[in-house]
């Protein structure tokens, strides 16, 4: 009882605090209601204000004479016959604000209060010191300028119109400065406040600097204009001849634009500025003639001109010599698919902006900036967010984005590594097809110097994306059916047959679906690598693949037992050593070609052999680098069961082609990202994480036939470089398939360690060092050969060690 009493008082000494005076006065200017009354006081004291300046053009002469205080101080003075429409008190506040103050620039004092006046009533919220500074700053300067233009009128007129503040002021300055002088602070201060003010001053000023565009460089200007023209735009070109890039500044001033003039949420420079970049190919030549073709890439045959006949004459050894009139092929064996630059169709660009920045609104994301780059299938439209936006946020859009902008592909990468923007990536309405011959005559390729340049085609900003196949060392590619494998493969090739001599690269072409790689078959005494009896260059049957891998194995230890002869760590220091004639033929060296093993349909191969199959490209994969051999294979089933975790981990370049499910990207790139591509040769190549966007080249079948004929035409070797016989298939080979490696004995690291710091690759060293049976040493030694650490037994000598330091070791048994 005694509790409810006191609880009671309590909060009735509650109530009353809370009631209190300066409580209730605090709660009433919290209100809303209170904040809305006196907005609108605020907004009709402006009314009023403005009307008395307005009446002051009409009323103000004759009013003149009867305001003797101009500032009211007085105000008991006289004020009958006031003929202002707001009388006396408005009278003097124009005579105040106009002549004795800023003259017509007064009215820039009333911004202010609206501005205050609309946040109040919850209107409109404007930042309140943007409200204030400009107007001031606009108000001082254009009583200055008519203060100073307009002084001769001064004594014969009741209005000032620079009002009293420009008139003396003006007069200071000219006293100090001259007339020259204060017209120039005049036009520099207006400048100045333009370029602050209004953001479309600088990009202005700037292109009053740059170059006019030339008249021979049309591309894409036409169209641009015309569907600029068609959406009043205001577009300004600025197109550099010499760098090959389009720059369009937009100056849009469609009405759908979300922005008001006026207000900070979205202020003109924000959308606005919206800057389209299409860069065009590095350097694109028209097509070379024959001749010049000819001249080009003599000039970059490493060891095909004359200079080098003379070297060899002076006592250098040169491959090249059986096959010294080998002409490489021209660039007129490839066909021209549009003229290698990219348009840009700025109704397009527009209509996607406007599409994200509204989609991104209707979210609550707000941009500061937007700029597109076209490329020749997608478009990168890169995005600032306002501070404090989320990434995620703008990333859990892609959907929405996709929706909205009605298309498919869409990739957002938030952020961009390297940049401080998020990308949007939009496949254009129109794409274009990157053709090999642009490809093949850029500069970039020209002047490669890669031991094996392959050039897939064109990034997103139409870079030419080329890669060293040595450096990779092997690629993995996959996709989808009939999303642009074969053409990336054939690619591939393509790029390697124009610069590469036939006595410096072998390939060997696996194509279990009998098709794809027949059409090579021509070159087979120029460019193919076989098995000694076999009769088909292009492999097709899964035995004969089996044996293949075999034998390159075989190949791979024999270059290894080369490289240890020749005292050297990899093939380009063998292959230098052996040029300068300080390896003997006689002895068994000789000039070794880089062997490139493309397999198309990997997967059919492992469905059907196995890992017959997979432990030779394995051991390959993991051992075959230093010798020169490498791999590509390509499969359109991105499974983990034919993707493998032995074949992911030695095959850590990737090539996506777009895949129709999520979890095949995350297989093929560990991440997402190949399913949103939109195929006709959109990649996606991965290396060490990176992701980069590529339009694979495309080369059609008759280029590919145009190529094979140009070269079969030609002198060849009297038959196809033949891959060593393998003979192990029956004795050690038959034995190893049996070795399971994941279940290795627990011993195995450290016997291969043993193995690998005593360079001994003996049983019985396993045997007494761990004391273990024979049986057990017996099996670790199989163990350790299908891992590729051992050679297999070669009669009483101890099997040869194929790793030649710990290094490489620990990096192998972690790849196990
Ligand atoms: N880079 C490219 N540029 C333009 N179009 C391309 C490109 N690559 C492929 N295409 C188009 O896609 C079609 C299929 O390509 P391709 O034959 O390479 O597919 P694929 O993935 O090898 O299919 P499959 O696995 O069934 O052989 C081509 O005929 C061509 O029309």
């Amino acid at each position: 009882m005694a509790k409810t009493e006191s609880s009671k008082k309590k909060s009735q000494s509650k109530d009353n605090q809370s009631n209190t005076m300066p409580n209730r006065f605090i709660r009433l200017l919290k209100d809303e209601r209170t904040h809305f009354i006196l907005g609108l006081i605020v907004l009709v004291g402006v009314i009023y204000v403005a009307l008395s300046l307005i009446s002051f053009f009409y009323t103000g002469a004759a009013d003149q004479s009867k305001i003797q205080d101009p500032w009211y101080i007085n105000m008991g003075g006289n004020d009958a016959n006031i003929e202002n429409w707001t009388g006396a008190i408005g009278a003097h506040i124009a005579e105040a604000m106009i002549n004795r103050g800023f003259g017509v620039a007064a009215f820039a004092w009333l911004i202010f209060p609206i501005v205050v006046g609309l946040r109040l009533m919850s209107v409109r919220a404007i930042e309140l010191w943007k409200a204030f500074i400009y107007p001031m700053l606009i108000m001082v300067w254009l009583s200055l300028f008519l203060g100073t233009t307009l002084s001769y009128v001064y004594k014969d007129t009741f209005l000032f119109l620079g009002g009293e503040h420009g008139y003396y002021l003006g007069e200071w300055m000219r006293s100090k400065f001259g007339w020259s002088g204060t017209v120039l602070v005049l036009a520099v201060t207006c400048l100045i406040f333009c370029i602050i003010i209004f953001s479309g001053t600088l990009p202005f000023l700037r292109s009053l600097f740059k170059r006019k565009p030339k008249p021979e460089v049309p591309f894409a200007a036409e169209a641009a204009t015309v569907s600029a023209a068609s959406m009043e735009v205001e577009t300004e070109m600025i197109a550099d001849p010499k760098e090959n890039t389009l720059t369009i500044e937009v100056d849009d001033l469609d009405e759908e634009d979300p922005f008001v003039v006026g207000t900070e949420e979205e202020s003109p420079k924000e959308e606005s500025d919206f800057e389209v970049v299409a860069p065009q190919p590095e350097t694109y030549q028209p097509a070379l003639s024959t001749a010049e073709a000819h001249h080009l890439f003599d000039n970059n045959k490493p060891l095909d001109n004359e200079d080098e006949y003379d070297q060899s004459s002076l006592g250098e050894y040169d491959p090249t010599i059986d096959l010294s009139h080998y002409k490489f092929p021209v660039l007129e064996l490839l066909k021209e698919y549009n003229n290698g630059i990219t348009s840009v169709d700025m109704d397009e660009q527009n209509a996607n902006k406007h599409k994200i920045i509204n989609t991104l609104k209707n979210y609550g994301i707000e941009i500061d900036s937007i700029k597109a780059t076209v490329g020749p299938t997608i478009t990168l439209y890169e995005i600032v967010p306002k501070p404090g936006v989320r990434i995620s946020k703008i990333k859990n859009l892609e959907d929405d984005i996709a929706l909205s902008l009605a298309a498919l592909g869409i990739r957002i990468i938030a952020p961009i590594p390297g940049k401080g923007t998020i990308g949007i990536e939009v496949p254009n309405r129109d794409p274009q097809i990157v053709s090999m011959r642009s490809v093949i005559s850029s500069k970039k390729f020209q002047e490669s110097r890669y031991d094996l340049p392959v050039a897939f085609g064109s990034t997103i900003t139409n870079e030419i994306f080329m890669l060293d196949l040595c450096k990779m060392p092997h690629l993995l590619v996959a996709g989808a059916t009939g999303q642009g494998k074969s053409v990336g493969l054939n690619a591939i090739i393509a790029s390697l047959l124009y610069k590469k001599h036939p006595s410096t690269l072998k390939f060997v072409l696996v194509d279990p679906k009998k098709v794809e790689f027949n059409i090579y078959s021509g070159i087979e005494k120029h460019f193919l690598a076989k098995l000694p009896d076999g009769e088909e260059a292009i492999i097709t049957d899964v035995s004969k693949v089996v044996q293949t891998l075999n034998s390159l194995t075989k190949e791979m230890d024999d270059r290894y037992e080369l490289l240890k002869k020749a005292h050297v760590r990899n093939i380009k220091e063998y292959n230098a050593k052996f040029v300068s004639r300080h390896l003997n033929p006689e002895k068994g060296h000789k000039f070794l070609p880089y062997i490139v093993v493309i397999i198309d349909e990997f997967g059919d191969l492992i469905m059907q052999a196995g890992k017959e199959v997979e432990l030779p490209i394995a051991r390959i994969a993991q051992l075959a680098r230093a010798v020169g051999i490498h791999m590509v294979i390509a499969t359109q089933r991105p499974s983990t069961n034919i993707i493998t975790g032995v074949i992911k981990a030695n095959f850590p370049a990737r090539v996506a082609f777009r895949v129709m499910a999520m979890v095949d990207s995350r297989t093929i790139l560990d991440t997402p990202g190949a399913n949103q591509l939109i195929g006709r040769g959109d990649m996606l190549f991965s290396q060490g994480g990176d992701l980069v966007r590529v339009q694979c080249a495309f080369v059609d079948t008759p280029e590919v036939e145009n190529i094979v004929k140009y070269i079969s035409q030609q002198q060849s070797y009297p038959t196809a470089f033949y891959l060593p016989e393998y003979v192990g298939g029956e004795s050690e080979g038959n034995d190893l398939s049996d070795v399971d490696l994941s279940k290795r004995d627990p011993l195995f690291e450290e016997a291969a360690r043993l193995i690998v710091a005593s360079q001994q690759g003996s049983t019985s060293l396993i045997q007494r060092k761990f004391s273990i049976g024979y049986n057990r040493a017996g099996r670790l030694a199989d163990q350790l050969e299908a891992a590729g650490i051992i050679g297999p037994p070669d009669g009483s000598k101890p099997r040869q060690v194929l790793i030649s330091d710990e290094y490489n070791l620990e990096m192998k048994l972690k790849n196990l």
